[in-house]
Parts: structure tokens; C-alpha cells; sequence
């Protein structure tokens, strides 16, 4: 993966010059695009892990899985929200982590977490490194060094147990190879975030991903069955029945602990078998709320197909500009349905009279294939945006089909507000991205004239954003996780007690507090009590 842009700097895209031009006379792009420095031209400080650490921490994985030198280094400087991107292009890298360790086992990640908490060295778990989050920021937090603990290396499918419909894999795994190893023996994990090429299981499971296709195969932590963690406690292995009255589920604690409770090594999750046949279907609906009032339908009706989502009237626009085709009329709605040949029939059939009946019109199949071709390759084209001058980013929520319009309508206006400059005007737009019986989830993409200070100016509408969304009721996030970008609205999500609950949980397993500091939970939590 490149260490300042998104993904494979092979498929990295350039605008054309229509496109660009329409920036210009859309947004009031200015020509000034942000500055991005030269690899070499990086300063990174001197790695500051102790020689007791390091000596033990080789000691368990061999010299040639403990790296300090630069190119490791620069490629665990964060994650892959824009705010990341735009540090790196600046050439910022003076928070790198001292050291990337890459195990082979989960002992051999039981050692390093004892070792690292012995030594006050503080341990970020890496996955695929996608997180948007700052969920991979190397924060240190008061601990004198970092490494960063990379898993890579745990990438093997190790049991598929047929019979029960269940298959463990590392946590290391990427997608692709997960699907690969899958698909040999005939089955798939059905899991399609946008990040795929590059997420892991572990990460997935971290984080409570959700994917295109989860209202079909359900969301990642709806797929897991068992975990084993290290913690700087020892280890924890869960879920040995599909089903329990044995106490609070403690896999839930691990579901979502983004790093700060220990490592995910082993995930065990449900699998299917790989589809027989996919049928893709792109709809137009009249407007947002026709079109959101049917998924609705679907879900409160048990019908919804495996993937479904709809782009209010902006997103449809921007979208057919993107791909070079003319946009439907109203709002588009992409519907993909996955199983044996029978049931995808049946299904599209229901389907298809809950959406007409909801004044959705079938459009032509070649706008489904466009959106199938195209479905992980929109963060590219957001590095070509910020080469042009335009800052571009992303963020959701989730809430009550009762809240949804409204929501929307206080995201979209205070984005808007905040994104506006004397000379230009951003563009705000929205999918419903997931559905659920009782509400679904809301992605908002923006697109502004990058300006002189495009960090501070996201920081500032994230933070309004962020606000609006608490008082609207949403919660401050549907899939990408807390991090520590929305760390200061975990008391709004949870309360001031379940806070607490999270840090004692914290302090039981990692008393030392070297487990991804600064992410997940309030800072005020995780000090140690006032002695009077
Ligand atoms: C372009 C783009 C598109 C995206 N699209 C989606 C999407 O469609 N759906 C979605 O849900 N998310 C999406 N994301 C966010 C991101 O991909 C997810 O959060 C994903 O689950 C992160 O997986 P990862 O392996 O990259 O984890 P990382 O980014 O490496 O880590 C994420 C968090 O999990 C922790 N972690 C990672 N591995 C482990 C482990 N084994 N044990 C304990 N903690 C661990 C990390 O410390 C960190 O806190 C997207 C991100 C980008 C950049």
C-alpha cells in the first residue's frame, strides 16, 4: 500500500481535464492543490525503544521481524482518513512508532504483549492499517516508546469445519486471500467493505466493520462465532457453543475493543457457500424519502436483498460525472442479489414489487455493471481529488427510520455551513449505506475547495458534524469504528457509566495501560483514580 495515498499506487487515477474544470466551476477550486513531499524528504526521530525491550522482544520473533528502519516505519504512521493522508503529504512523520514487530503465532503475540507491558512500551495492533479513525495512530500517550505489532504474518485459514458452517482465520488475513482460500473448498465470508483489497479479520472483528454486502451475509461481528486474544493479562478464548445462557457475552467486549484490550489472533467466524449465481439491479426512485421508504419495507418485511443501497439526488450526479455517464433522473438505488438460482429469482421477484411499489423504475443493467465495476476503486479517486485542490472526506452514523430524514437534513446543512468559504461552495452528499428493521446507517461524502488549511477546516466540520450528531440522537458511528477521532463523543454514546465500565474493563486486562492508547476510551477514564 502507498504510505501517503490509498491502496496500490499502480491503479493510483489522474481527472480529466472536464472534470477537473467542473471543480473549478462547481466548487470555486482554487489551482493551489496541498503540497506532497518526497518519501526521502521525511525526518523521522530517532527510534526510542529501550535495548532491555528490544533485546527481549527479538528474542521471541528474530531480528528480521523487529524493523526500526525508515521504510517500516513510515508505512505505520497512521491509517487512511484524509486528515492521515494530508499529514503525510505535508510530511509529517514525527509520531512514527519505534518499531514494527511482525509476529508468526498467537504465542509468539502473548510474549510481545507481556514484554511490551513489563517494559511501559506502548503496542498498537495492526491490521491492514485502513482504519479512518486514527484507530492506528501511534500514540503514545506518556509511554516512552511505541512499536507498532503488524500482523501480516498471521494470515493462514486454519480449520473449516464444513459440517458446522464455521471456518477460524488468523487475524492477519487480508480479503482477497481469506475469499481465495475460501473459495477453494467452495464457500465465502461475504464480507465487501470498500477497504477489502487491504482490511484484515482481525481488523474487521476490531472494529465492527460492516460491508456492502452485510444485509445479506450480516454485519462482521454478526459472523463471529469464537475469538482467541492476547492480553497483557494471558489469553482469552471465546464462544465454544453458537449459542450460550452463560453470562454476559464476553466475545462482545472484544467485538469493537479496537486494539485497547488486546490482540485478536484467531477469529472464527460463520461462513456460506460461495453463490451459485449474482444478479445486479440499478433503480431510480423519485426522491430520497420514496427511495429510503422502500428499504424500509424490505427490512421491516425480512426481504432485504444481499446488498442494497440509495444515493440521494447530489451523490447520483456526482457519481455519473465520475464514472463519464449520463446520471438517471431522481436518486439511483443499486440491489444485488446472491444465492441459488431459484432463490435469486424468487427474491427479485418480491423485491422488485416492494421497490415498484414505492415508484422505483427498473434502469438499464449496464448502470448495475458500472457500479459493480467500480465498487473499490472510489478511494483512488479521492488522492486524484486532493491532487487537484479539493478536500474530500467521508462520515456516517446510523439511527430510528423515525430520525433518519432529520439527521440527514442537520449533517448535510451543518457540513455545508462549515465547509463554505467567501469564494466557494462545498458539495454535501449522502447514501443510505445499511439497513436494519428498526433504521439505518447514513454515509455523507463532502467535496470543498481545499484552501489554504484543508486540515484545520475538516477538523472544524467534523467537530460541528460530530455534535449535530449527538443531539440529533445517531450514533457517532455505524461501522468506522471509534479511534480517536470519535473518541470525545463516547460518553454521548455510551454515558458517563458505561465509560466506566469500559475502563475497568481496561484496567482488569491491561493494568499497564499499553494496549493502542488513546483510542476508544475517554482519556478521564482511563487515569488511574485520585488518591485523597
Ligand atoms: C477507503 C476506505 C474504505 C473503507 N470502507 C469501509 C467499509 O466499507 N466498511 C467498514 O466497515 N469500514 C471501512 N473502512 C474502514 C476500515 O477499513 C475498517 O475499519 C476495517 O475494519 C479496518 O481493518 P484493518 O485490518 O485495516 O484494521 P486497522 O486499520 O489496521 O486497525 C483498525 C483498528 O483495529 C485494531 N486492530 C486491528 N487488528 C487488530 C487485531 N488483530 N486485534 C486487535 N485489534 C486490532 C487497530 O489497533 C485499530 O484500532 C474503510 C476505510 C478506507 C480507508
Amino acid at each position: 500500500m502507498a504510505w501517503n495515498a490509498w491502496g496500490d499506487p499502480a491503479h493510483a487515477r489522474q481527472l480529466e481535464d472536464s472534470q477537473r474544470q467542473l471543480l473549478v466551476d462547481t466548487l470555486g477550486v482554487s489551482a493551489a492543490a496541498p503540497p506532497r513531499v518526497e518519501r526521502s524528504a521525511l525526518r523521522l526521530p530517532p527510534g526510542a525503544l529501550p535495548e532491555p525491550a528490544r533485546a527481549a522482544l527479538t528474542a521471541v520473533v528474530g531480528e528480521e521481524h523487529l524493523r526500526t528502519d525508515d521504510a517500516a516505519r513510515i508505512l505505520h504512521l497512521g491509517g487512511k482518513s484524509t486528515p492521515d493522508l494530508l499529514r503525510r503529504r505535508e510530511g509529517d512523520a514525527h509520531h512514527a512508532p519505534d518499531a514494527v514487530v511482525t509476529p508468526g503465532s498467537h504465542e509468539q503475540v502473548q510474549a510481545l504483549v507481556e514484554i511490551c507491558a513489563e517494559h511501559a512500551v506502548a503496542v498498537v495492533p495492526f491490521g491492514g492499517g485502513t482504519s479512518v479513525v486514527g484507530g492506528v495512530e501511534p500514540a503514545r500517550e506518556g509511554h516512552p516508546a511505541l512499536i507498532s505489532l503488524d500482523l501480516r504474518r498471521l494470515d493462514a485459514l486454519v480449520e473449516l469445519d464444513e459440517e458446522s458452517g464455521t471456518a477460524t482465520l488468523q487475524a492477519g488475513l487480508r480479503t482477497p486471500e481469506a475469499e481465495e482460500l475460501l473459495g477453494a473448498e467452495g464457500y465465502t465470508l461475504g464480507h465487501f467493505p470498500q477497504s477489502f483489497e487491504f482490511a484484515t479479520i482481525g481488523g474487521y472483528a476490531a472494529t465492527r466493520s460492516a460491508g456492502q454486502s452485510s444485509a445479506g451475509y450480516g454485519r462482521f461481528d454478526a459472523m463471529v462465532t469464537a475469538l482467541k486474544v492476547a492480553t497483557p493479562r494471558g489469553t482469552l478464548d471465546l464462544g465454544r457453543a453458537p449459542a450460550t445462557a452463560a453470562g454476559p457475552d464476553l466475545r462482545q467486549l472484544f467485538l469493537g475493543s479496537e486494539g485497547t484490550l488486546g490482540v485478536l489472533t484467531e477469529v472464527t467466524v460463520r461462513v456460506r457457500r460461495a453463490p451459485a449465481e449474482r444478479r445486479d439491479e440499478a433503480w431510480s426512485f423519485p426522491s430520497f424519502a420514496a427511495g429510503t421508504a422502500a428499504v424500509r419495507a424490505l427490512a421491516q418485511r425480512g426481504l432485504l436483498p444481499t446488498a442494497i443501497r440509495v444515493s440521494d439526488e447530489t451523490e447520483t450526479f456526482v457519481n455519473a460525472v465520475i464514472a463519464g455517464s449520463a446520471a438517471p433522473e431522481g436518486c439511483l438505488s443499486v440491489v444485488s442479489h446472491e444465492g441459488d438460482p431459484d432463490e435469486v429469482a424468487r427474491r427479485g421477484e418480491a423485491v422488485r414489487q416492494v421497490l415498484t411499489a414505492h415508484e422505483g423504475s427498473l434502469l438499464d443493467d449496464e448502470v448495475a455493471a458500472a457500479w459493480r465495476r467500480s465498487r473499490f476503486s472510489g478511494p483512488y479517486m479521492r488522492d486524484a481529488l486532493l491532487d487537484t485542490g479539493v478536500l474530500t472526506e467521508t462520515l456516517e452514523t446510523a439511527t430510528s427510520w423515525a430520525g433518519l430524514a432529520a439527521l440527514r437534513e442537520t449533517v448535510t446543512a451543518t457540513l455545508t455551513a462549515h465547509l463554505r468559504t467567501a469564494t466557494s461552495t462545498p458539495v454535501v452528499f449522502c447514501h443510505l449505506s445499511h439497513a436494519y428493521p428498526s433504521g439505518g446507517s447514513l454515509y455523507f461524502t463532502v467535496a470543498a475547495d481545499a484552501g489554504e488549511e484543508p486540515r484545520s477546516r475538516w477538523r472544524a466540520a467534523k467537530q460541528a458534524a460530530g455534535d449535530a450528531i449527538a443531539a440529533a440522537g445517531g450514533s457517532i458511528t455505524h461501522h468506522h469504528a471509534v479511534g480517536q477521532d470519535h473518541r470525545p463523543w463516547m460518553e454521548a454514546e455510551v454515558g458517563p457509566l458505561g465509560v466506566e465500565v469500559l475502563a475497568a474493563v481496561k484496567r482488569t486486562l491491561d493494568p499497564a495501560g499499553i494496549m493502542n492508547p488513546g483510542k476508544l476510551i475517554p482519556e478521564a477514564a482511563t487515569q488511574p483514580p485520585a488518591v485523597s
